[in-house]
């Protein structure tokens, strides 16, 4: 699913009123019916209905939906601002059709003062106040009224998205002036501020409904983001040749695992043997020997020189891909040694975990790492990297997009939904994986299941895909077995087979 900006939806509405053809004012009547479709599947007509109304189209969809669900029996009380006696062409029409109807039990336009209604528990507000146009920050009357339907005990439903947010950058917005909806019924697409971890308190559930704008449009213009979807990765997968042998399958290298941290080796090592790769080499300081030969018999142990960390690079020729940096450690040895390592390797490199660390600690480094590296740092790594804290998902993620640009990169960046920036500017959300999933050594199988993808001949960008997703979806299964309290990394692995048979069905 494509993720456009607020003035491409704009433009999509234009759009499809000229191409399809059909009237701007049947269209806000389409949007209508699906929005009280939706709310008429989670509420029945013994719930009140209160909906808020502001002057643009975002109040012509609400007033629209209060006259609807008043023929279908709702008792519905509506409020229409209109303070600058200002309203949009259709808003203003639907004002015209609800009054007409005489079915709307109650109906007022403030213009002036506000005398709010009690909102109790038993009701459902309709926020429609603000949608797509909103262009600052709600301020006076309008945070007034958010403050008081936030403090309510009603459930609040948004349409398209609650008032007050902005569906980009929310960085300089006015926080408590946003509705913190139970509900988000978007239109047509997720805005990209849906995809913010830090956003989600205002979205609460999230369902976007299908109001069939030109898909001849949505087809043909490029969108800088999109969340990556079960077809798209179906179309990304390989099929395995049937006569397939391990040389041919993909020879992976991890470098993991300091003394005390043996376990993100085995993580990283497990999670990539579960990922098609034919054979894979990992490389660990000698006190790790037992507990990897143990853990993880089918892979090729390398030790290091020395008994409890990661010492001298080490010839990468043979290789297909490397994984370095889960559990590594941060001794200056290490440091030195992982970056002779990435010098000195010429097949793709995911870089995790101490290997972002080393480098977020030696600034220099990062300006000459090659490029095509896949790095896959959480927030607080990533701020490291960057060598300052964002204020805010959004900033973190247009400073990662930067980054990878400026880098020839793929960074991704794990979260609620995890983000891939390409090196070409273009941002991919994973859709798959949950909360369970933010616990130790998550991470270490992701670096895993990317070095295997590309030791398999996935280029950089589908592996990064496919990586993620796959985590996620491995995650998503494990959880359901397990729960999100007690999933462990070792449960994403061992549902790693599951996933992949769910793709490959
Ligand atoms: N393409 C679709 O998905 C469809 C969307 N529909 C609905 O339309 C809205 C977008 O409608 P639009 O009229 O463009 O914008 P809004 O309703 O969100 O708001 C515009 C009015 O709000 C004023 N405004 C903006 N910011 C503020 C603010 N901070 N404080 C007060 N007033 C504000 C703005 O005034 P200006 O003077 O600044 O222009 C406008 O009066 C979308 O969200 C959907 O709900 C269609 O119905 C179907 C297709
Ligand atoms: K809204």
């Amino acid at each position: 699913m494509k993720i456009f900006t607020a003035a491409q939806i704009h433009e999509l509405d234009n759009y499809t009123i000229t191409h399809e053809p059909i009237k701007s004012i049947d269209l806000m009547e389409r949007a209508a019916k699906t929005i009280t479709r939706a709310i008429m599947d989670e509420w029945t007509d013994r719930t009140p209905m209160v909906i808020f109304a502001g002057p643009g189209n975002n109040g012509g969809d609400s007033l629209a939906v209060a006259r609807l669900l008043a023929e279908e029996n709702y008792k519905v009380s509506v409020y229409l601002f209109n303070i600058h006696n200002k309203l949009s062409d259709d808003c203003a029409a639907n004002k015209q059709r609800l009054i007409d109807s005489k079915r709307v039990g109650h109906f007022t336009e403030v213009t002036l003062n506000f005398d709010p209604p009690e909102l109790t528990e038993d009701m459902v507000v309709i926020d429609g106040l603000f949608g797509s146009g909103l262009n600052k920050p709600l301020i006076g009357g309008f945070a007034s009224l958010v403050k008081y339907i936030n403090q309510c005990p009603a459930k609040v439903v948004s349409i398209d998205i609650p008032s007050g947010l902005m569906c980009e950058d929310n960085t300089y917005n006015i926080h408590s002036n946003i509705i913190r909806a139970d509900l988000t019924l978007t239109l047509q697409q997720k805005k990209l501020s849906m995809m913010m971890a830090d956003c989600q308190k205002y979205i609460g559930r999230l369902r976007v409904l299908d109001i069939r704008l030109s898909k001849e449009y949505i087809d043909k213009t490029e969108a800088n983001c999109r969340i990556l979807e079960e077809q798209d990765v179906i179309r990304l997968l390989m099929p395995r040749d049937d006569f397939a042998h391990k040389g041919a399958m993909g020879n992976a290298l991890i470098i993991a695992g300091s003394y005390g941290m043996a376990g993100a080796a085995v993580l990283a090592t497990r999670a990539c043997l579960r990922s098609g790769v034919g054979k894979v080499t990992v490389h660990t300081p000698r006190r790790n020997y037992l507990v990897m030969q143990t853990a993880v018999p089918e892979a090729v142990m390398q030790m290091d020189h020395e008994e409890t960390y990661f010492s001298e690079s080490v010839d990468s020729t043979d290789f297909d891909a490397l994984g370095i940096g889960p559990g590594l450690g941060l001794v200056e040895n290490t440091a030195i040694a992982l970056i002779g390592q990435i010098r000195r390797t010429s097949c793709p490199i995911v870089a995790d975990a101490d290997a972002l660390n080393i480098l977020a600690n030696h600034q220099a480094w990062m300006q000459q790492l090659p490029s095509g590296i896949i790095m896959t740092p959480h927030p607080k790594e990533f701020d490291r990297m960057a060598g300052s804290t964002s204020n805010n998902d959004y900033e973190r993620l247009i400073r990662a997009q930067q980054m990878a640009e400026h880098i020839k990169g793929y960074i991704i960046l794990k979260g609620h939904h995890s983000a891939l920036c390409m090196p070409d500017g273009h941002i991919v959300f994973n859709a798959t994986g949950n909360s369970g999933m933010a616990t130790a050594g998550s991470g270490d199988v992701l670096t895993g299941i990317l070095t295997a993808l590309l030791a398999r001949g996935y280029d950089k960008g589908t592996a990064c895909q496919l990586g993620m997703y796959l985590h996620g979806l491995a995650g998503d299964l494990a959880a359901k077995e397990v729960g999100k309290e007690s999933l462990v990394a070792s449960d994403i692995i061992q549902f790693l087979p599951k996933a992949f048979l769910k793709l490959e069905d």
